[in-house]
C-alpha cells in the first residue's frame, strides 16, 4: 500500500508535466509557478527546496525539448499526417482560384512574416536579406493592397532590410507599430501617420536584460543575442546541440528576476519580451482598424508566416471568419493556418503570379474597378 504522505513519482511527474506545460504558456511569470507549485509540494510532504529545483528543472528540459521540436510544433508522425495536413492545409498555389473566388469584391489587406517567409532562413541573423525579385513583387503587392510586415524584428532593422516606404511595418512582434491611417482618432501629430508602442514603459527592463544576457551568454560559442527593441532575441541556431540545455539555464536564471518578461520561442531562437498581452494576432487587428475595417465584412486580410508567433494572428483571422492564414512550412505542423505553401522561394511565384503573370489576381478582385481606381479606393 502507497504511504499518504509521501509524493510518488507519478504525483510528482505529473506536477512536472504541468508546470513544463504552464512553463511553456506565455502569460505567468516565471517564478509564480514553481512557487505555487512548492505548496502543494508542502501539502504532500515534500520539501519545498526540492521540488522546486525538480519543477525548475523540468522548465528548462521543456524549453529544450520545445528547442528540438523547432516551431510550430511538428505534428506527430510526419508521414503518416502528411496527407491529412495536406488535405486540412492545402497548398495556397494550388487552391489560388478558389482564394481569389472568396475574395472578390472585398478589400484585401495582405500582411507578411519577415524571416522565413519574405527571406529564406540564414544562419547571421544580420544577413537574413532579401531577394531583388522578393523586393519588387513585394512593392507590386503594395501598389495594389495596404500591405504590412509583421515581425520579432526591431522595426527600423527590418526597413532596413526591405526598403519600402509605402508599407506598413509592426516590429517587436506588432509591439512598435507605423503606418499611414485613415481613423482620425489614431492619427499622431496632424500627420497621416499612426505609431503604435505598447510596451514603451519596458524599454528600460529590455536594455537592461540585453546587457546581461550578452555578458551571461558570451562564453556559449555561437550563441547570439539579438535587440529587437521591445524584446529580444537569443538565437541558438549556431550552438552546439549539447549546450542547449546550459544556454536555456542561462536564460531562465536572469529570466527569473524579471517576472514582468515572458519567454516565447521561434525558429531556433528564444524570444523574451514583456508580459503584456500584445502579439501579431493584435496587431493585426490594429492594423485592420486604422485602415477603417474594424467592422467590416468587406475585408479579405491574407496573412502570410512561418513562425509560431504567426499562429497568433492566423487564430484571429479564423474567429474573425475573415481572409486567409497562408503557413510557410515544409513540414505538417499544428497550425490555425488555412492553407500551406512550401518555403519562401514558393512564396515568391504566388506574389509573381498575382502580378507578373496575366495579373489573375487583380483581374478578379477589382471587379471592374481599372487599377488605378482601386490605387485611389485603398490610399
Ligand atoms: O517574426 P519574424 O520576422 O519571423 O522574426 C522572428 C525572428 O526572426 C529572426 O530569426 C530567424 O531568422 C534568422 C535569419 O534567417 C535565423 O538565423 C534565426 O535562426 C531565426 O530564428 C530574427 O533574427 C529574430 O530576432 C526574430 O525574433
Amino acid at each position: 500500500m502507497r504511504n499518504q504522505n509521501v509524493v510518488s513519482d507519478e504525483v510528482i511527474n505529473t506536477l512536472i508535466a504541468v508546470a513544463a506545460f504552464i512553463s511553456n504558456l506565455p502569460v505567468l511569470p516565471s517564478a509564480t509557478v514553481p512557487e505555487s507549485l512548492a505548496v502543494l509540494g508542502g501539502f504532500w510532504g515534500m520539501p519545498h527546496k526540492n521540488i522546486v529545483k525538480r519543477l525548475e528543472d523540468a522548465k528548462v528540459s521543456a524549453w529544450i525539448d520545445s528547442m528540438r521540436a523547432s516551431s510550430p510544433t511538428r505534428a506527430k508522425s510526419e508521414t503518416q499526417e502528411k496527407r491529412s495536413w495536406t488535405l486540412y492545409h492545402p497548398s495556397a498555389l494550388s487552391t489560388f482560384e478558389q482564394i481569389i473566388y472568396n475574395s472578390k469584391g472585398k478589400q484585401i489587406v495582405v500582411f507578411l512574416d519577415y524571416d522565413g517567409t519574405l527571406s529564406p532562413i540564414v544562419a547571421d541573423p544580420d544577413k537574413a536579406f532579401m531577394t531583388r525579385k522578393m523586393r519588387a513583387t513585394l512593392k507590386g503587392i503594395a501598389r495594389h493592397f495596404p500591405t504590412a510586415i509583421v515581425t520579432g524584428r526591431c522595426r527600423d532593422k527590418v526597413y532596413n532590410f526591405v526598403k519600402l516606404a509605402e508599407v506598413y511595418y509592426a516590429g517587436s512582434h506588432g509591439m512598435d507599430i507605423k503606418g499611414p491611417t485613415k481613423i482620425e482618432s489614431l492619427k499622431q501629430d496632424n500627420n497621416k501617420a499612426v505609431s503604435f508602442q505598447p510596451a514603451s514603459q519596458f524599454l528600460p527592463m529590455i536594455d537592461e536584460v540585453y546587457k546581461i544576457l550578452l555578458e551571461k551568454t558570451k562564453c556559449v560559442p555561437g550563441a547570439k543575442v539579438e535587440n529587437n527593441k521591445f524584446c529580444l532575441s537569443v538565437h541558438f541556431r549556431c550552438v552546439d546541440e549539447k549546450s542547449w540545455a546550459a544556454l536555456a539555464e542561462k536564460v531562465r536564471l536572469v529570466l527569473n528576476e524579471y517576472p514582468q518578461l515572458r519567454l516565447t520561442q521561434g525558429r531556433k531562437v528564444l524570444e523574451i519580451r514583456p508580459t503584456i498581452k500584445w502579439d501579431k494576432g493584435k496587431a493585426l487587428e490594429f492594423l485592420l482598424e486604422s485602415l477603417g475595417y474594424e467592422n467590416s465584412n468587406d475585408v479579405f486580410p491574407i496573412y502570410i508566416g512561418d513562425d509560431r508567433t504567426d499562429e497568433d494572428a492566423f487564430k484571429v483571422l479564423r474567429s474573425r471568419g475573415q481572409g486567409i492564414g497562408i503557413l510557410v512550412s515544409r513540414v505538417p505542423k499544428e497550425t490555425d493556418a488555412s492553407y500551406t505553401l512550401q518555403d519562401p522561394s514558393e512564396a515568391s511565384p504566388l506574389y509573381d503570379h498575382k502580378f507578373t503573370h496575366d495579373q489573375p489576381f487583380i483581374s478578379y478582385i477589382v471587379n471592374g474597378e481599372s487599377e488605378k481606381e482601386k490605387k485611389k479606393s485603398i490610399v
